[in-house]
């Protein structure tokens, strides 16, 4: 369905340049729910806007649902839906109106658009809303409309940029049904970026993580946490034992990374349940008393940091090291 290879682009402004994607190659097969990971500024909503045909290459090529990027840009827009990051209602048209409007501009006619309308707002848990400006919409109900708005030619393909930023917990996973269903339900391939490790591992099926303008890494979520080397175990006791219960950590059969602060030790072994009963033996051989444990299955956060040595929070905070923003 997508096919990338070298994907870049390099802005300059006022004498400054930024390559904010660096040569990106990407395959995603019919059917496919696949997440673009990674901090922000990491390249993310640039590549959705080369691959969605808004922003030309400076270098790289692509097919996009079966059309060339660089020859065909019509073409891919007639098989591609795309929900921007900031949404594209209109704040004072009524739902109704900005479907069948849509469905207009796709070239339907007015009946079909209306009708094209109805389905959209019925599978959307929108029904019933047609009559309401769209600035009353809540947060979840306007994602929605804009998921609509972009189904209403009947995409197979559907571009998603930061699905669910800004919604409330319950509105963020109300979204990912809706967003599962149009893949099992109605066949689309998704392609989405997030900067949430919880929305890449609770929906995709395969994510690519992008860091400083370069995939670093992809996978299922599994496969991607199976490369950090096993489980984080967390042990609490009395300050005075914590140098005690180190040593006994590092005799466990493959624990490693052995570190403590103040009254807790951490480490990993390749299994952090079948490790425990071991734990608590030595432990006790030893006269250390443990007060609290914790077992961790390493997380996507893991994962970029093993990868990049930095935390996929840290690198939210602040530019990718090596590049500065320029507001063109
Ligand atoms: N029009 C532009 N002119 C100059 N630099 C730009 C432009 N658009 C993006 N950039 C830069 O390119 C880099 C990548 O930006 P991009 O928006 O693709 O990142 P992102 O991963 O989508 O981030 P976010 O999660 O914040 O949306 C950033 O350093 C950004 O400042």
């Amino acid at each position: 369905m997508i096919r990338a290879r070298g994907l870049a682009r390099r802005f300059t402004a006022r004498g400054r340049t930024v390559d904010a994607v660096r040569g990106v190659d990407l395959d995603v097969a019919t059917g496919e729910l696949v997440g673009f990971l990674g901090p922000n500024g990491a390249g993310k909503t640039t590549t959705l806007r080369m691959l969605t045909t808004l922003l030309r290459p400076t270098a790289g090529e692509a097919t996009v649902g079966g059309c060339d990027l660089l020859t065909d840009p019509a073409g891919v827009r007639r098989r591609i839906g795309y929900v921007a990051q900031s949404g594209g209602t209109a704040a004072e048209c009524r739902v109704g109106e900005e479907i069948e409007l849509q469905g207009r501009l796709y070239g339907l006619t007015k009946a079909d658009a209306r009708s094209r309308g109805a389905e959209l707002t019925e599978q959307l848990d929108l029904a019933g809303l047609d009559q309401r400006l769209t600035k009353t919409l809540s947060g979840g109900q306007r994602r929605r409309l804009d998921i609509a708005l972009s189904l209403v030619h009947d995409p197979k393909l559907l571009f998603f940029d930061e699905p669910t930023t800004g919604l409330d917990p319950q509105s963020r996973a109300n979204l990912w049904q809706h967003i599962r269903r149009l893949r099992d339900e109605h066949g689309v391939t998704l392609f989405l970026t997030t900067h949430y490790l919880d929305e890449a591992d609770a929906l995709c099926d395969r994510i690519l993580v992008i860091d400083n303008g370069e995939i670093v890494a992809e996978g299922t979520p599994d496969s991607l946490k199976a490369r950090v080397s096993g489980d984080g175990v967390t042990v609490g006791v009395a300050e005075e034992q914590v140098a005690g219960a180190a040593e006994v950590a590092a005799r466990l059969p493959g624990a490693h990374e052995v570190t403590t602060v103040d009254s807790a030790v951490s480490f990993r072994v390749p299994r952090g349940d079948t490790a425990m009963p071991e734990l608590l033996r030595a432990l006790d051989a030893a006269g250390i008393a443990m007060t609290s444990v914790r077992v961790q299955r390493p997380t996507l956060d893991d994962v970029f940091l093993t990868l990049t040595g930095r935390s996929l929070r840290d690198a939210e905070q602040g530019t990718p090291a090596g590049q500065e923003a320029v507001h063109a």
